[in-house]
Order: C-alpha cells, then sequence, then structure tokens
C-alpha cells in the first residue's frame, strides 16, 4: 500500500512535468506549423537554447571588432536571429525552455501589429520579470487597466506643448558639457574627448529637471545607482538565456537587491521631501504622487509607495539612457562623416536667430532631424520590440496561440533591404529628405521608439533633446573620430557603444 502512496503522486507530478515542458509547448507548435510557420528543432526541456548558445560562442569567436566601423552589427550581436532568418524567412518560431516564441521581422506583418489597438500583445511576463528590480511594476512593464492608468498620468507631461517649454532648460542641461570641452581644448587645438558619460550627465540633468522639477539634485545619486544596477542585470541571460529554473547566482542577485534598496530609499527620500514643499509647480512627480493618492487601483499605502517609486524608476531609465547613448551614437556617426556634420553646422547657424536655440528653431532643423532619424536607423538603442500574447490574437492572417512571445528585431527590420534599398547598411540621412514616408516602402517598419499603443511616449521630448545637444555641439566644435575609438556595439539592455565614443574636438570656426 505504502508503496502505491508514494507511485502515484510520483506519476501525477511526472505527468504534469511532460505536460508543462513538452505536450504543452508542442500543442503551440502544431498551431503554429499548421500555419505554415516553419523554425529550428527544439530538443527536450531546453528548446533552442543550446544552438543559440552554439551559435553564439561561434559568432563571438568569429568577431573582429574594432577594425572599421561596420555599420551591420546584427550578425555578431544576435548571431542566431539572423542564421534562423537566412533559413527560414521573416518570420519563424523558436523555444526556450517550454516558451514558445515567434520571430516576426516581415515589413508588413510589423506594420500591422503597428497599427493594431489591442493589448491582448501585452510585455513578455518572463522577460519582464527578470528586468523587475529595475523597473518594479511601472509603465514599462506592467500591462492592462494598470497599464492603461499609468500612460494616461504621464503620457500628456510629454505631449508636443510642454515640450516646447522644456527647451530652455535642455539648453541649460548642455551648456556644462560645453564648457568642460572647451576647458578640454584649453589653449590647445584638439582634445581627445570620450562623450558618452558627459552626454549622460546631460540627459540625466535634463530629466531630473524637466520631469522631477525641485528634487532634481537627488537625480544624480539615483543615476548612477541605476547605471550600476542595469550593468549588473546585463551580466545575467535577460532576453533568451538557459532556463534557469530559479537557480540563478546569488552573488550578484544579493547586490542586485542592495541596489534596489538603495534606489527605492533615494526615490522614496525625494517625494517626502517633494510632500513638504507642496510644490505648485504641476510636473511630472506631483503628477505621479497625486495619481497614487487618486488612483483607486492603488488601494493600500504600502501600493501607493510601490506606485510612486516603480514610475519614478521607470522614467529616470527610460528618460535619459536610451537618449544619452542615441546621442551617442550621432556623434560617432557625424565624427565619421564630415560632410554632414558641417551641414548640420551651417543650418544651425541659419536657424537660429544669435545662436541661440529655441523651440521655433528646433522645428525648422531639417537636416539634424534626418541625421537623428538616420541614427536611429542604424542605431536604434532598443533593439527589439517583444509582446506576448495574453490571449489568443491575430497578426495579420496568422493566429498567435495564448503564452507566445513576439519578437521583432528593430536594427535588422531598419536593415531589410528591400525596404530600405541596396544602400540599407550605409549612413545616408538623405533617405529621410522628405520624410519617413518617402524613405522606405513600408513606413510602418521604422520603428526606433517602438510600435502601437505601447509607442514611446518620450519620443518628442528625446527627439527635441537630441536636437538641442547635437545643435549645440556641432555649432561650437568640429571633430573627427578618435583612433582610440574602437567600434563594438554591445547589448546591455540597450545596444550601445561597448568601449564608448572616442573623438578629438576642436573649436569650430563658426562657433
Ligand atoms: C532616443 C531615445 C528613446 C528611444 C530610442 C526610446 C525607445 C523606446 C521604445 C522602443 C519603447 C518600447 C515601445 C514598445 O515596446 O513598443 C519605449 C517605451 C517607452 N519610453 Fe522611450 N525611448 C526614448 C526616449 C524616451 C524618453 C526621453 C522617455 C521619457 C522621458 C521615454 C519613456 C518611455 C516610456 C514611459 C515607455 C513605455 C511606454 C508604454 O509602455 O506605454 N522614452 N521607448
Amino acid at each position: 500500500f505504502s508503496m502505491l502512496s508514494l507511485a502515484l503522486p510520483l506519476a501525477c507530478l511526472l505527468l504534469h512535468l511532460f505536460n508543462t515542458t513538452w505536450l504543452k509547448p508542442q500543442r503551440v507548435r502544431w498551431k503554429l506549423q499548421k500555419q505554415g510557420i516553419r523554425g529550428p528543432q527544439p530538443c527536450f526541456l531546453y528548446g533552442n537554447v543550446p544552438q543559440m548558445q552554439r551559435i553564439q560562442i561561434t559568432a563571438t569567436k568569429a568577431a573582429n571588432h574594432g577594425e572599421i566601423v561596420a555599420h551591420d552589427y546584427t550578425s555578431s550581436l544576435f548571431p542566431y536571429f539572423e542564421q534562423w532568418r537566412k533559413e527560414f524567412g521573416q518570420v519563424y518560431t523558436y523555444s526556450t525552455g517550454n516558451k514558445q516564441h515567434l520571430y516576426v521581422n516581415n515589413p508588413e506583418l510589423v506594420k500591422e501589429m503597428n497599427q493594431s489597438l489591442t493589448l491582448d500583445l501585452g510585455k513578455p511576463g518572463y522577460v519582464t520579470k527578470r528586468l523587475a528590480p529595475m523597473l518594479g511594476n511601472g509603465i514599462l512593464r506592467s500591462n492592462g487597466i494598470v497599464w492603461a492608468q499609468q500612460r494616461k498620468i504621464i503620457a500628456p507631461e510629454f505631449f508636443v506643448d510642454k515640450v516646447k517649454g522644456m527647451v530652455g532648460l535642455m539648453v541649460e542641461s548642455a551648456e556644462p558639457l560645453l564648457r568642460k570641452w572647451e576647458g578640454c581644448i584649453g589653449g590647445g587645438v584638439v582634445a581627445e574627448i570620450r562623450v558618452d558619460e558627459d552626454l549622460r550627465s546631460v540627459s540625466a540633468d535634463v530629466i531630473s529637471r524637466a520631469c522631477f522639477g525641485s528634487s532634481y539634485f537627488k537625480g544624480k545619486h539615483i543615476f548612477s545607482k541605476l547605471r550600476n544596477l542595469q550593468k549588473l542585470m546585463s551580466k545575467q541571460p535577460l532576453l533568451f538565456g538557459v532556463p534557469t529554473f530559479g537557480f540563478f547566482p546569488t552573488g550578484h542577485q544579493k547586490e542586485i537587491r542592495g541596489l534596489e534598496r538603495e534606489i527605492e530609499s533615494l526615490i522614496w527620500e525625494a517625494v517626502k521631501e517633494r510632500k513638504r514643499e507642496s510644490s505648485k509647480e504641476k510636473d511630472l512627480m506631483q503628477m505621479i504622487l497625486e495619481g497614487a493618492i487618486n488612483d483607486h487601483f492603488v488601494v493600500s499605502k504600502d501600493a501607493s509607495k510601490r506606485f510612486i517609486v516603480d514610475n519614478c524608476k521607470n522614467i529616470y531609465f527610460a528618460g535619459h539612457e536610451s537618449t544619452a547613448v542615441a546621442a551617442s551614437w550621432c556623434l560617432m556617426l557625424l565624427a565619421l562623416h564630415p560632410e554632414w556634420q558641417a551641414r548640420v553646422r551651417e543650418e544651425v547657424a541659419q536657424v537660429c536667430r544669435e545662436g541661440l536655440i529655441d523651440a521655433e528653431s528646433l522645428t525648422k532643423m531639417k537636416t539634424v532631424t534626418m541625421v537623428i532619424q538616420e541614427a536611429l536607423r542604424l542605431y536604434p538603442p532598443a533593439a527589439f520590440v517583444s509582446r506576448e500574447a495574453l490571449e489568443e490574437t491575430q497578426i495579420g492572417h496568422f493566429t498567435i496561440p495564448k503564452g507566445v512571445c513576439t519578437w521583432t528585431l528593430i536594427p535588422n527590420l531598419h536593415r531589410d533591404s528591400n525596404n530600405w534599398g541596396c544602400d540599407a547598411n550605409e549612413f545616408r540621412p538623405q533617405r529621410f529628405a522628405h520624410g519617413v514616408s518617402s524613405a522606405c516602402k513600408v513606413p510602418h517598419a521604422y520603428i526606433p521608439f517602438g510600435l502601437g499603443p505601447r509607442l514611446c511616449l518620450g519620443r518628442n521630448f528625446a527627439l527635441a533633446q537630441l536636437k538641442v545637444v547635437l545643435g549645440l555641439i556641432v555649432s561650437k566644435f568640429t571633430f573627427s573620430l578618435s583612433p582610440k575609438y574602437i567600434h563594438s556595439p554591445a547589448y546591455r539592455m540597450i545596444v550601445e557603444p561597448e568601449h564608448g565614443v572616442h573623438i578629438l574636438v576642436q573649436r569650430s570656426e563658426l562657433g
């Protein structure tokens, strides 16, 4: 009897395991295969992860980092996707553990996703769970009604009219960088400068002043801690790594939890300070505070604290990191292309009365806009748009079973020669001379700011800041790439220059 009483639960457990690790994923695969979607053969328990690791190791060995600036980094950064794309086309399926994925890089299908308003495609839980220390349950991670509420509170702070009012403080925030670089040149002619950290300071300063008003000086600590957290978390396999079944290296996790607590208390201090001040000025922090008080989804005091801290963290991260990295890529490309640098310099001199950059002059910066658009095409800081079918969903003529995660690789999509032409890997801002709609066949597949209802809500803010920073730097300085620069785009939650961007800077004759 005792043998039987042991055997029965054991058999149930094995059956359950077999069902979740093989039968269920197999059923999902069948549903996809029936629609003509192919993909690499998965192995038991791990899916295609071992294959992904093998392909990555081979690609890393073959990579020839830094010798020349080759703009197509897709086959060294995400080599399995490129290999499978060549084998199975623009839409294919693969698995990691018991999770089934759908690679969607067909411009027409991306257009369908972009135009769809469905919320049944949400942020994938298994990815965002790993990002939880960074993002909490703020707007970047949440889904459904919680997300809708957060978006309603935060989005209006970044509408065009609000952003226009922030141009002045963007200029102010960039001035220390200009003074610092001036100082580096000093009495000499040329200075070598690593631009990344300086640009990060500018965008941290901008977001702190613009969104968190008087508490902006607290921002400095928060940003440096968030940056450390980001670096630590990038050491873990964030997206496609081996299924860990709960076993992660604990050393890192402890450090991550420590940083998470420090960041939380810094933000909370800023919030308490704000409450004491009872500021009349309605900036983003004020809106988040009021949202936490008025929102009927936020029921307890603890939940209200979480709501505030998580959303502040989200804005701090989303708002400064990607803008700073985009500015670094822009400077790298302008350093490489003196002819475009000269055109930008000339335009800024023309449209800015007495050298002053304001909201009106930003709207006249056509060349600067083209350069930024082209930089965001070749080097989009966000590498992916990922979604999970929270319910069975239709994308174009495909039915996506519940639980499947879709992956759209932005850098690959932006290099599709069928959409962009045979010069897709070249830096040619001219293609944007008449806007995105004339630059390629399917403009909806140009997605540096994501797509659909979850499109980046800081888009206008980021573009204004990039114009201000580039406009000021290019009008004050002439620069070229330093021989120290090693071209090696790296994925650390966003695609950034692994060793930074080093340039040789001189005072510009116009500046
Ligand atoms: C060049 C700079 C930036 C780039 C390339 C960028 C890109 C993106 C992308 C790709 C997404 C994901 C959209 C999706 O999943 O479909 C996103 C979302 C978001 N971004 Fe940005 N972003 C930038 C700057 C900013 C700034 C300056 C802010 C705020 C101040 C911001 C706030 C957000 C927020 C809150 C979301 C989440 C929107 C939602 O889920 O509803 N971003 N961004």
